[in-house]
């Protein structure tokens, strides 16, 4: 379990207040663009720390360990593949910095074929489509094997229907592993995909997660304003 324990964050005139926990396997993070979503998910990664307050995964205090020591990976739109890499070589930067043992080779053609891209091994990112980045990198985090995954839109520039299969693959690899998924998203329809439960964020707050379903079917105020501009699901 993810807990915000009292947390508040300044970042220029705009401050981030939560005091909230994440239950669910997978929470989406809806709300307006501004709102605060990317920085909440920045300062679980501890890429920003907090003016006040702590962040605990299973209860343990992980505010003051740098992004590498946290049990957090991230997915962001632009993957952060190496571009001069082969997929074999990204890969293997997630287990090590010399030429990956046979176990760990093992580990990066299972992760490969868990992602569905067995054969693919030497090919540079810049040679994949858009859909095969997003899976070198969900094939990373397998490989670093945190309990916890956190997702910033990384699908946002997928079409429509590989953004569900993204989606689907996502909540299939965190029902096989148990890990946990914190996922921003500008798409209510995101949430209700995969999400068991959803936290609005507004103007820099962050409200209790509420089951997906029942808060897209009954939106308090400011959530049904910003729906109003989204397509309900
Ligand atoms: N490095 C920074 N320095 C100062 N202010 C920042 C910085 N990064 C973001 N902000 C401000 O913090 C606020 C929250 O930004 P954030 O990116 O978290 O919003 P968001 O909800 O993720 O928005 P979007 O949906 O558009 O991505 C905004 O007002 C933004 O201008």
């Amino acid at each position: 379990m993810l807990t915000l324990d009292q947390i508040t964050l300044a970042q220029g005139p705009f401050s981030l207040v939560a005091d909230v926990s994440f239950n669910d396997p997978i929470t989406a993070l809806i709300g307006p663009s501004g709102a605060g979503k990317s920085t909440l998910l920045n300062l679980i990664a501890g890429f920003v720390a907090p003016s006040q307050g702590c962040v605990l995964w299973n209860g343990r205090d992980i505010s003051k360990l740098p992004p590498a020591q946290r049990p957090v990976s991230m997915l962001f739109q632009d993957n952060n593949l190496f571009p001069h890499l082969a997929v074999w070589e990204n890969l293997a930067l997630a287990l090590t910095h010399r030429r990956p043992n046979a176990k760990q080779s093992a580990q990066m053609k299972q992760a490969l074929s868990r992602v569905g891209l067995v054969g693919y091994e030497t090919r540079k990112p810049g040679a994949l489509s858009g859909g095969q980045q997003s899976r070198v990198a969900l094939a990373r985090v397998l490989l670093q094997a945190r309990p916890l995954m956190l997702l910033d839109e990384p699908f946002a520039v997928l079409g429509p229907a590989l953004k569900q299969e993204m989606l689907d693959l996502v909540a299939e690899i965190s029902a096989e592993t148990g890990m946990h998924v914190v996922m921003v998203s500008h798409d209510p329809q995101d949430a209700a995909r995969i999400a068991t439960g959803t936290a609005v964020v507004d103007e820099g707050r962050v409200s209790a997660p509420m089951p997906t379903r029942a808060l897209l079917e009954n939106p308090p105020a400011g959530l049904k304003a910003y729906l109003g501009a989204t397509q309900a699901p």
